[in-house]
């Protein structure tokens, strides 16, 4: 498995507006799609092509196209729908499975409320998307929850991973790649990100 630290100077960039304290939720919740669709466009890099021919203006013409497994994305409710709109606009035909999860505040456990995938996921790669791998909890029961239902192609798409969070799914999940606008420093003591984003949630959102 491969973490991915995307370092585009875009990226960079986008992040360091979401870490202002006093972001509002518009710009929070548009930097959110921004960076989700520069990491879609990093994590498809090595999509494998193949050639065909389509009945061009002059005539025949040679081209390529995406070969083998379609894709669907899998937003983690609910912070995950922040990043949704940028991904969908580097994938559009993406089917969307949606994964209801919240982590317990006290236990930092994983607590599953809801999910809905596309029927054929055994024949689809998987990008997971959600803000903040913190203890990795979230993202290890989702891909348990893909892998249960046939998925064989995950990747991860976070814009902040702490490294407790990395380790987690290393070592759950090895077949699996995470692309990540940032590797932070730490989780604090209530299993925040340090320095992160705060509540990612909340700030998409608006609550708090
Ligand atoms: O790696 P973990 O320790 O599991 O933490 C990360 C999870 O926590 C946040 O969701 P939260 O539980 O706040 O739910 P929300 O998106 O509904 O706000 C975040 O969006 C991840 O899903
Ligand atoms: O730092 C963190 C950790 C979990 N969930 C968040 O929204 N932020
Ligand atoms: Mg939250």
């Amino acid at each position: 498995m491969s973490v991915h630290e995307i370092r585009h100077p875009l990226v960079r960039h986008k992040l360091g507006l979401m870490r202002q304290k006093n972001i509002s939720t518009r710009s929070f919740r548009q930097l959110a799609g921004e960076v989700g669709n520069l990491l879609t466009y990093e994590a498809s890099k090595d999509l494998e092509l193949e050639d065909y021919t389509l009945d061009g203006w002059c005539g025949d013409i040679s081209a390529e196209r995406i070969k083998g497994k379609k894709i669907t994305v899998v937003p983690i409710l609910r912070a995950g729908l922040g990043m949704l709109d940028g991904v969908l606009e580097m994938i559009p035909s993406a089917k969307i499975s949606v994964v209801g999860l919240y982590r317990d505040e006290e236990t930092l456990e994983p607590v599953s409320y809801f999910d809905k995938l596309a029927g054929d996921i055994d024949q689809r790669m998987a990008l997971v998307v959600d803000p903040m791998l913190a203890t990795g909890g979230s993202m290890n029961a989702t891909i348990d929850l893909l892998k249960n239902a046939g998925c064989t192609s995950i990747r991860a798409l976070v814009l902040v991973a702490a490294p407790e969070g990395i380790k987690a799914v290393q070592q759950a999940h090895p077949d699996v790649d995470i692309y990540t606008a940032s590797v932070d420093d730490h989780l604090n003591e209530n299993g925040y990100i340090i320095p992160g984003l705060g509540d990612a949630g909340d700030k998409i959102f608006g609550t708090e």
